[in-house]
């Protein structure tokens, strides 16, 4: 039977910028995994971790509705898409909230206003966060409407989640830079980890 909510948490990057596997990074002694996991356990029925193959076994601490899995085959480390086509078809549901574990500091709040304006929008509607006139689409809910344009998207080489975002019936919510500062921010190199902890 197919479920109504599914958390899909993005670990699966290289971490060239960081110099280590971001998503092991500790803040405040939670690891950023752990994090998401937190951001996301409330609002969903299961929770998939699409990680890297180098810390496939590392993410510890994890409970029976969490599960850990890495890019399918065919599309393996070709980008936050892959990790989220990788996620849907692990777990078959109607929406999916998609976490990157690199902004540690998100809150269960932003998914849940999105939950409230995608159920009064139609069922195939995924709904973006726009901030300071910039999407965030890793920190987004999806409608499993998307699930088939992916690897047309990903087989045509361009891989960007705006192409698939323009191909998408989307509504974007827009959240105010004081927003940003305290929810959106992701971590990409040595310095923006400094610049959270200040
Ligand atoms: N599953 C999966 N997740 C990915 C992939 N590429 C990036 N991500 C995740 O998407 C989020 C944003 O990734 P980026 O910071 O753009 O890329 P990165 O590879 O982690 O870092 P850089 O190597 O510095 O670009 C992070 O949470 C990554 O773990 C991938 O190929 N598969």
């Amino acid at each position: 039977m197919n479920l109504n909510k599914v958390g899909i948490i993005l670990a699966g990057g290289e971490s060239r910028r960081y110099g280590t596997p971001k998503a092991l990074e500790k803040l405040n002694g939670i690891p950023f995994y752990l994090r998401a996991v937190d951001v996301l356990r409330p609002l969903v029925e299961r929770i998939v971790i699409v990680a890297h193959p180098s810390i496939e076994n590392q993410l510890n601490e994890l409970d029976d509705q969490i599960d850990v899995i890495t890019d399918v085959v065919e599309y393996k480390g070709m980008g936050p898409l892959a990790g989220i086509y990788s996620g849907i078809k692990y777990l078959p549901a109607a929406d999916y909230f998609v976490l990157a574990s690199d902004m540690p500091i998100m809150r269960s709040s932003v998914f849940q206003q999105q939950y409230a304006v995608k159920k009064m929008l139609t069922s195939d509607c995924t709904i973006i966060p726009c901030v300071d006139g910039r999407i965030q689409p890793l920190a987004a809910i999806y409608s499993a409407s998307i699930t088939e344009l992916i690897p047309k998207i990903l087989k045509s080489d361009k891989r960007r989640l705006t192409d698939l975002l323009q191909q998408t019936n989307c509504a974007y919510l827009h959240y105010t830079s004081e927003e940003r500062m305290s929810c959106f921010k992701n971590v990409n190199t040595p310095g923006d980890y400094i610049e959270l902890t200040r």
